[in-house]
């Protein structure tokens, strides 16, 4: 079966498909369209990557335009939905209009509702139904892709939940869900009602194996010699092999998968050695321009380390860099310019980076919920064994798993090799997950009953999955509980509304619980010295996530951090070109005027950073004293009792969010981004995250604070604006303005330009003056001065506002509000 022979497409997409070198469907497409995937049927494929999963839903998309429809494929990270917009932006030339959804909820209200095909993530979309986007009616075809995520105990529920809501909305919504091959796909196709596509078809041969001794046995009984020299590791000379190996003039290129970033950093280092003795001299001339360009992302140890690493070939690739940093050594990657990168697990379940080899070094990994290393599932490592084989390039992928010694190996071929891939369970049925539905779900008016609620809550995953309602109803009627005796919920004569808070806290994307938590912290920060006022409303909190990090065990990558989306991604300010100084106050300086003087920056930050919604930093040895003296030393700033000493899991948990906070407040007094990384032991990419957390809590603080009519909203805005854009109080003015940033905002100001009324008086010799040394950036700003000026006043923003239901930048992997880091510095 050919394009050719669906008569669904737009006119002339079948011919650009086959212009393409898509002439014959793969075996799992023609089966997809078989079974109606074109024509409106709901379907769930369950294939293994890299066998043509987008074209299927492309197949879905275009004919539901085609017949009058609107589409949106829902991607679980941001970097992804980047990734497919651009693929899916080849169709506008056949008018198809394509959107990622972004900026503020006004004008994706607005502006989405004119596009085809909609990009978003499931967090994305969730804050959009919450906030009543109207063209959510429109839609026709809905794809879910990366589906057997809904097992994520983090993500999950919201992918479950979004996806119930949908399909309440428009009863005939046509539903393709694509995932990677999982134990239990008809369970996941039960329950969208869907016909089910499952295959083990590849494009490409992939062949699984085990490297042990001087060779790789692969899973048909084939080996492959691959001798380790003395003093030499596997992992080198696998690496070394591949690309040794030419195939129509390709030489191979091999993704590494580890446990930790520092064993990342580490296997990169070395492996640098490998590919650096195997470049030619025009690959070396590129490289070193590329590391330039790494290098001038940021100022840290990270940068240059990366940028080190790079000139010889290799690289290493984890959350803790700066999104930046991830695309440059990607496209690298995939121009095969580089040749190894060494990475955490995250790559596999990120974008599209297809080697000719995959070491699986680790297969284990820290897990502090069960206390040690623990073997990863079947199906993670599946997916990273599936970046095998670059299609077009190479004729086969090999995955490879390291073994000491026999018994090892034959683990790895149980564990891995043979072993089909878990099944996907439902994790919705916890009291975090269904807290904060449950408010959506009874606050965007999907139910208003006890009943109604349980009604809509069976048809979720996880009630057609386990039939088991009493579990699904003993969690609501908690957690409605908890709803109701925080006042986000009212329950009269068995009718459910959300309060104003309610509302409010649902729409900005809050957990509850941090909503509670934040509100608790600032009524006492007003009465200070009410310290013994601890409500019930504070949580107690799990005790994985107050866990201690071993030291020996590294920090486990945390998904939340590796770019899966959160709610600060859905704050609208993800650009510099904030002009609200004037809606600041009048001097726009935001200058806090509260009567109490205990509530700091540094109370607040470690309000925020004690809530569900922020990913604490881990306390590592010896942090335990050094946070310790500084809670005394600073004792009367924290809003909120402290636990007692002895109180373990939540006194770690308070000096995990005091250290925490104390990032927050040197970026927020300007500290180099490098020495903050070396402080804390912290990637770029994780600064960038916590900022971004603080911001959006903070502007959810300060919209609460107003509806409650606390006071202590300029305080909190304050705070808020000094995290934005990590300056200090008297910079805020200067550093709002486009193209300014934290670091010439210091520098015009001790040129003596200390407002953005006197930055537009200004004379070029004066902001050059101001600028000496950095004739590099200079130019820069006086561009960016002079575009701005004309419309630097009146232009007004109110972030607290938009992250009602907005989005970050989606430009920017990190959804940074902090265009400034790097590019300024
Ligand atoms: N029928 C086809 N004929 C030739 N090439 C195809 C066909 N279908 C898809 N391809 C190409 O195969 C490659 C892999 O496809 P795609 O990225 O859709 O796989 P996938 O299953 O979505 O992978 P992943 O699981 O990694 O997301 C793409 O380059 C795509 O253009």
């Amino acid at each position: 079966m050919r394009p050719s022979d669906l008569s669904t497409l737009p006119d002339g997409v079948p011919e650009a498909l086959e212009a393409e070198g898509i002439e014959e469907f793969y075996p799992p497409q023609a089966d997809a369209v078989e079974k109606g995937v074109a024509d409106g049927a709901s379907v769930v494929a369950s294939v293994p990557t890299a066998s043509g999963k987008t074209l299927i839903a492309e197949l879905a998309m275009l004919s539901a335009v085609q017949r009058g429809g609107k589409a949106l494929y829902i991607v679980p990270l941001r970097a992804l939905a980047s990734e497919k917009k651009t693929e899916f932006e080849r169709w506008e030339e056949f008018g198809i209009d394509v959107g990622v959804s972004t900026g503020n909820y006004q004008s994706d209200g607005e502006w989405l509702a004119s596009r085809d095909i909609i990009v978003a993530t499931s967090e994305k979309v969730d804050s959009l139904v919450r906030n009543g986007a109207p063209w959510v009616n429109d839609l026709t075809c809905v794809v879910a892709d990366e589906v057997h995520l809904v097992d994520d105990s983090g993500r999950g529920p919201t992918l479950e939940v979004t996806l119930a809501k949908l399909r309440r909305i428009n009863r005939d919504l046509q539903v393709v869900a694509l995932s990677a091959t999982v134990g239990n796909a008809d369970e996941v196709a039960d329950w969208l009602d869907a016909e089910l596509v499952e295959s083990d078809w590849r494009p490409i041969d992939l062949k699984m194996g085990v490297h042990y001794g001087n060779a790789i046995n692969f899973d048909d009984g084939s080996q492959r010699e691959v001798p380790v020299g003395k003093g030499q590791k596997q992992t080198a000379a696998l690496v070394a092999d591949a690309l040794d190996e030419e195939i129509d003039g390709q030489r191979g290129s091999s993704l590494v998968f580890v446990n930790s970033r520092r064993n990342a950093e580490g296997a990169a280092k070395r492996l640098a050695d490998v590919t650096a003795d195997r470049l030619d001299p025009d690959e070396r001339a590129a490289l070193e321009e590329l590391a330039q360009d790494i290098r001038d992302v940021s100022d840290t140890d990270t940068s240059d380390d990366l940028a080190d690493c790079v000139r010889k070939g290799a690289a290493f690739h984890h959350a803790g860099l700066a999104s930046e940093h991830r695309s440059l050594v990607e496209d690298a990657f995939r121009d095969r310019l580089v040749k190894c990168i060494c990475a955490t697990p995250t790559l596999a379940a990120g974008v599209n980076t297809p080697a000719r080899r995959v070491v699986v070094r680790d297969w284990k990994r820290y897990d502090g919920e069960f206390g040690g290393m623990q073997p990863l599932d079947t199906l993670e490592v599946h997916q990273m064994m599936g970046r095998a084989g670059r299609p077009g390039l190479d004729p086969y992928g090999e995955a490879v798993l390291l073994a000491r010694d026999r018994d090892t190996m034959d683990e790895l071929f149980e564990r891995y090799v043979w072993a089909e891939p878990e099944d996907v369970r439902s994790k919705l049925a916890a009291e975090p997950a269904l807290r904060t539905h449950v408010l959506a779900t009874v606050a965007s008016g999907f139910a208003t009953t006890r009943e109604g609620l349980l009604e809509f809550l069976d048809r979720t995953l996880y009630a057609s999955q386990t039939g088991d309602d009493a579990r699904l109803a003993e969690v609501t009627d908690r957690v409605l509980e908890y709803l109701v005796v925080n006042d986000f919920l009212e329950r009269e004569d068995g009718t459910l509304t959300a309060t104003g808070i309610g509302h409010t806290v649902s729409r900005l994307y809050l957990d509850p619980m941090s909503a509670a938590e934040i509100v608790d912290g600032l009524r006492e920060g007003i009465d200070s010295g009410g310290a013994d006022a601890v409500t019930a409303n504070r949580r107690s909190r799990p005790a994985e996530d107050g866990e201690v990090a071993d030291d020996a065990a590294e920090i486990p990558e945390d998904a939340a951090d590796a770019g899966f989306v959160t709610g600060s991604d859905l704050v609208a300010d993800g650009d510099t070109d904030d002009t609200d100084g004037d809606a600041d106050g009048a001097d726009g300086s935001a200058s806090a005027d509260s009567d109490d003087p205990t509530i700091t920056p540094l109370g607040l930050y470690h309000l925020v950073a004690r809530t569900p919604d922020m990913y604490q930093l881990y306390l590592k040895s010896g942090d335990r004293e050094t946070y310790e003296e500084q809670f005394y030393a600073r004792e009367d700033e924290f809003l909120g009792h402290a636990p007692s000493e002895f109180e373990d899991v939540a006194w770690e948990d308070w000096l995990a969010a005091l250290k925490t906070a104390r990032l927050l407040e040197d970026w927020a007094s300007e500290l180099d981004e490098d020495v903050i990384t070396e402080r804390y032991g912290v990637g770029p990419g994780d600064i960038r995250g916590k900022v971004d957390t603080a911001e959006w809590l903070l502007g959810a603080a300060e919209q609460l604070a107003n509806e409650l009519d606390l006071d202590v909203v300029l305080d909190v805005r304050e705070a808020k604006k000094r995290v934005e854009y990590g300056v200090g109080e008297e910079l805020l003015d200067l550093a709002g303005v486009r193209g300014v940033g934290r670091k010439r905002a210091r520098r015009l100001f001790e040129a003596g330009i200390e407002t953005r009324a006197e930055l537009r008086e200004a004379d070029k010799s004066v902001v050059l003056g101001a600028l000496r040394g950095r004739e590099k950036t200079a130019e820069n700003v006086l561009q960016a001065v002079g575009r701005q000026d004309p419309s630097m006043d009146g232009v007004e923003k109110d972030a607290t506002a938009s992250a009602a239901a907005t989005a970050g930048s989606d430009a920017d992997d990190d959804g940074s509000g902090q265009a400034t880091f790097g590019d300024f510095s």
